[in-house]
């Protein structure tokens, strides 16, 4: 049957943990949809603007009246998060969105999963880190968009409305958390934004998408699985992530960047290096400096979007003082050593945890 008519109910509900349905009907599967902000809610006066819109302009209620062929699919929760530009995006929210998703969506039986709106620049780390401290195995679904709300062919909606269904759909549990865009579906601990402006931007190079949508059927290629490099962390145990800085390397890179960031407070250091992690003679020289008088863990992560750094590249002295960060990038290493820093591991811990990702 088309699903272009609107049969939604008007009867609205409200749970036991005050999450309000606005047109509940009791054979939908319930979904609560968290939105952060981000393009997905962006506005512009003009209609042709996919650069330069106001970005987390729009509420989450407006944008799904838009949809209504949404509350045929489930009873949707709408819970406005904030409503900013993914950079402003903090480790404070992303707790916040923790502990909301694992009691109102993984200790709830009635609920059956969740959706988080999200601007897409910063997507790939709120992913990374709800996929590492959220595992009911219950789908938590991002979505976001690459035109504002009001671009002609805005690709929210759509998104959305796929967003909604696949986080419904029986076949997307205990596959980890999933990126949804563009009629694509992408394991979020593989997901990288690979191009600035265009829809087709949310890519796993190496691992492929998990599975597609067409006309609102979500198709998966396999069984549910998940990543052999996963570590998985409980978020219950703390309440803030410690500051890990990132530093990109280049020909003639300067060594105060990093003194400069433990001074101000990094508990630990990504280097994006060059190549399988490759730094300047005088900076890998600067980290063991500072490794000695502050004994804080650095990275050494890879500048190119594939591969891996292999630990291999980093032994004899500098086995000492660097963590290979196997085949996680400088984005997704600094959440997870942010998080491993926050369970209070200890260099040799984490560096077990690195070495999952690590091939050589
Ligand atoms: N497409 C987007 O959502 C980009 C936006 N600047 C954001 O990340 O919030």
């Amino acid at each position: 049957s088309p699903l272009i008519h609107s049969r939604a109910s008007n009867t609205s509900y409200t749970n036991s943990n005050g999450l309000k349905f606005n047109h509940f009907n009791g054979s939908l599967p319930n979904i609560t949809l968290l939105a952060t902000g981000g393009t997905i809610a962006g506005t512009s006066d003009d209609k042709t603007a996919t650069a330069g819109y106001e970005s987390g302009a729009l509420g989450i209620n407006k944008l799904l009246s838009g949809i209504p062929d949404i509350f045929n699919i489930a009873n949707i929760a709408a819970v406005q998060e904030g409503n900013v530009n993914s950079g402003d995006v903090s480790s404070s929210l992303l707790l916040n969105l923790t502990h909301t998703l694992q009691t109102q969506v993984c200790d709830d039986p009635t609920m059956s999963g969740a959706v988080i709106t999200h601007g897409t620049d910063t997507l790939e780390e709120s992913a990374f880190f709800i996929d590492a401290t959220v595992n009911c195995g219950k789908p938590i679904v991002f979505v976001g968009s690459m035109r504002p709300s009001t671009a002609i062919s805005a690709d929210g909606p759509m998104n959305l409305l796929q967003g909604v269904t696949v986080a419904a759909d029986e076949d997307s549990k205990d596959r980890g958390a999933l990126v949804v865009l563009n009629d694509r579906i992408v394991s979020a601990f593989w997901a990288t934004k690979t191009n600035a402006n265009t829809m087709d931007t949310f890519k796993a190079y190496e691992q492929g998408s998990l599975g597609f949508i067409v006309s609102n059927k979500p198709y998966f290629y396999y069984p549910a699985v998940q990543p052999n490099a996963k570590h998985t962390v409980n978020a219950t145990d703390f309440d803030t992530v410690p500051r890990v800085d990132i530093l990109y390397a280049y020909e003639d890179m300067h060594t105060d960047s990093l003194t400069s960031a433990v001074k101000n407070g990094a508990k630990g250091i990504v280097v994006a290096g060059e190549g399988a992690g490759g730094i300047s003679t005088d900076f890998a020289a600067a980290i063991v400096d500072v490794v000695e008088k502050h004994n804080i863990p650095v990275v050494l992560s890879h500048r190119t979007v594939n591969g891996e750094v292999p630990t291999a590249d980093i032994m004899g002295d500098n086995a000492k003082t660097q963590i290979a960060s196997g085949m996680y990038n400088p984005q997704q290493s600094r959440v997870l050593l942010g998080l491993l820093l926050a369970e209070k591991k200890d260099l040799k811990e984490i560096r077990e945890v690195f070495l999952k990702a690590t091939v050589a």
